[in-house]
């Protein structure tokens, strides 16, 4: 399979990126050794982006590594998305979806990756309950809740999710041992 890893660690602030930057390295280690064709890129690193429009082409799966901030993705994974996918009409989405023509088309379903996958894999310093236990911060409701619009811009180019995998507790109590063995598992379960 042929498998685009983007790694959206940052240092910024308390952020150092390194816990990002080993997931992703897990990733590619994990996937490398499963037989997996890989490219990858570190967007704080700069990139070209007709290459990038390139990579989700060639790609059956896209991973993406990256920090909670704010309740959602890092302003550079979003600038990359908006750098890429815009660039990306005509070959990643046709348009919008809908037709004059044809009232059933609905808003969104213009993607043309369709048939091809993505994954989240996400760090946050909020701890799991704060997720999925009705009551705390986010009611009960999941990561993916927290994350629908990600999803859907995903969703609207064709891609269909994955499993998320969240690590927890990243500041407060970091287990890097725990999550690599934990996001190991997870990707030999899915791949
Ligand atoms: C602007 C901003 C907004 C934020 N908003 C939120 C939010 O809304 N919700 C939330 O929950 N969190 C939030 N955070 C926290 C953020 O999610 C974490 O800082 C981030 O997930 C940590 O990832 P990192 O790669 O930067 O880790 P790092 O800062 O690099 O590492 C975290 C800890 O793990 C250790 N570590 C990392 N890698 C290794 C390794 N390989 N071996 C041993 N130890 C290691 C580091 O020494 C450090 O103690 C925010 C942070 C910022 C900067």
């Amino acid at each position: 399979m042929k498998i685009f890893l983007i790694n959206g660690g940052k240092a910024f602030a308390h952020s150092g990126g390194r816990y990002n930057d080993t997931l992703h390295d897990t990733a590619r280690g994990t996937l490398a050794e499963m037989g997996h064709e890989l490219k990858e890129i570190r967007v704080d690193d700069g990139y070209d982006i007709d290459e990038e429009v390139q990579n989700f082409l060639w790609a059956d799966v896209i991973i993406y590594q990256m920090p909670g901030w704010w309740m959602g993705a890092p302003w550079t994974v979003k600038k990359y998305i908006d750098e890429v996918f815009t660039a990306g009409h005509g070959s990643m989405y046709a348009n919008d979806g809908r037709s004059r023509h044809d009232p059933s088309r609905h808003y969104g379903s213009g993607g043309l990756l369709q048939g091809r996958r993505y994954m989240l894999s996400l760090t946050w310093n909020a701890p799991r309950e704060a997720f999925d236990e009705p009551g705390n911060f986010f009611e009960g409701r999941g990561v993916d809740a927290v994350y629908f619009p990600f999803h859907k811009s995903q969703e609207f180019i064709g891609l269909e999710a994955l499993p998320t995998f969240l690590a927890n507790d990243v500041i407060k109590a970091p287990d890097i041992e725990g999550h690599i063995a934990a996001y190991r598992e997870h990707l030999k379960h899915i791949f």
